[in-house]
């Protein structure tokens, strides 16, 4: 996305300094801070950190880190100590297993010498495909917002949870593609953000991206979006997701789940918006999506900008409550109206999906 004095993509090759370019997504909305990656555990904490997340950057940063792991060793055990590694970050997002097979698919057939030149080039393939994928998410998403914007007067008005914006992908963002296709396009749209706990990405991310592309928006907190759907305020959910299985079970931030039980209550239209690389098709039942549990203490502390404009955490509760961190939860294909993938929008039942997907379903 175009941010004055900011670069256009959330990751970008530093090949002669044998590097990667980060934005460190820990320390928005308060400051715009870069990082540069140099070695494999350097991509591996960027990812298990969160300086970098959302499903298809936590790839294309994994893509990157099998590159700067294999530059003073490319042999097949330097592959599949980098892959362990790699993977091991966090266990959620299907686009890290998808790009680490994807990268160990080019290399491991390639004589040592040529694999590392070979893992730079399919890693910014990677990103390139991820940019245009999104791109055509919006394209697709964009119809449906003009759908609405046709037949009400005033906003369409999106309610969206977490961020699934630029900053969780390479470029355009899922969820938030279709708002910016809409909004470029000259439609009327204002969305509803989720502030989504306990990391805030909503509040801290999503905010920061509206903001800065001009988006109409207001800040909620994640209890509202129930009242509003009650009230007419909300025309469409569009969210991002981690991972959707082949038969459409969504797997998403924490509280994603209580949004689709709210739409549906209210027949409100629930979308997904998802490359496809984001669809396990190993998997059926969300149930069996492993869900990450990270530290207690994100939900203890809460990070944010002191009055006197330091960045720091504050203590929201007494010292030593004990805490659960779900970090993600799963939405039943059944709550889902519609998945917008690259190739257009398809209903979230399973054999929709491998019609639109058949080379991913005979791949697995
Ligand atoms: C386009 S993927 C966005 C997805 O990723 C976020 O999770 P996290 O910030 O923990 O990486 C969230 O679930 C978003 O919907």
């Amino acid at each position: 996305m175009k941010v004055k004095g900011i670069p256009t993509r959330t990751i970008w090759p530093l090949r002669a300094d044998g590097a990667v370019g980060i934005i460190d997504q820990t320390r928005l909305p308060h400051r715009y801070e870069t990082v540069e990656l140099r070695t494999l555990e350097d991509a591996a904490r960027a990812i298990a950190d969160m300086l970098v997340r959302g499903a298809p950057l936590i790839g294309a940063t994994a893509a990157y880190g099998m590159a700067l792991a294999i530059r003073d060793d490319a042999s097949k055990a330097r592959l599949s100590e980098a892959y362990k590694v790699l993977h091991a970050t966090r266990p959620t997002a299907i686009n890290l297993r998808w790009a680490l097979d994807e990268m160990m698919g080019v290399l491991k057939p390639l004589p040592e010498g040529d694999r590392e030149d070979a893992a730079w080039a399919r890693a910014a393939a990677i990103c390139d495909e991820d940019v245009e994928i999104c791109r055509m998410i919006g394209v697709h998403g964009m119809d449906l917002i003009r759908e609405i914007a046709e037949r009400k007067d005033g906003p369409v008005n999106v309610l969206t949870h977490c961020n699934a914006g630029w900053l969780a992908t390479v470029d355009w963002g899922t969820a938030t593609s279709p708002v910016y296709h809409a909004h470029d396009e000259g439609l009327d749209v204002h969305v509803w953000v989720d502030e989504t706990r306990p990391r805030s990405q909503g509040a801290a991310l999503t905010s920061w991206e509206l903001l800065n592309h001009g988006v109409p928006h207001h800040l909620v907190t994640d209890n509202s979006g129930g009242l509003l759907m009650m009230r007419g305020m909300v025309d469409l959910v569009i969210v991002g997701t981690d991972r959707t299985t082949a038969s459409g079970d969504v797997c998403n931030k924490i509280g994603t789940y209580l949004k689709a039980l709210a739409a549906k209550d209210n027949d409100v239209p629930f979308y997904v918006a998802l490359p496809s690389p984001t669809i396990d098709f190993r998997l059926d039942d969300g149930i069996d999506i492993p869900i990450e549990e990270r530290s207690p203490d994100e939900v203890r502390w809460v990070p944010g900008l002191t009055r006197d404009g330091d960045i720091s955490e504050v203590l929201i509760c007494p010292e030593g409550t004990p805490a659960a961190n779900h970090a993600f939860d799963v939405t039943p294909a059944r709550l889902v109206t519609g998945l917008i993938t690259e190739k257009g929008v398809v209903e979230a039942d399973k054999s929709a999906i491998a019609r639109l997907f058949p080379e991913r379903v005979a791949a697995e």
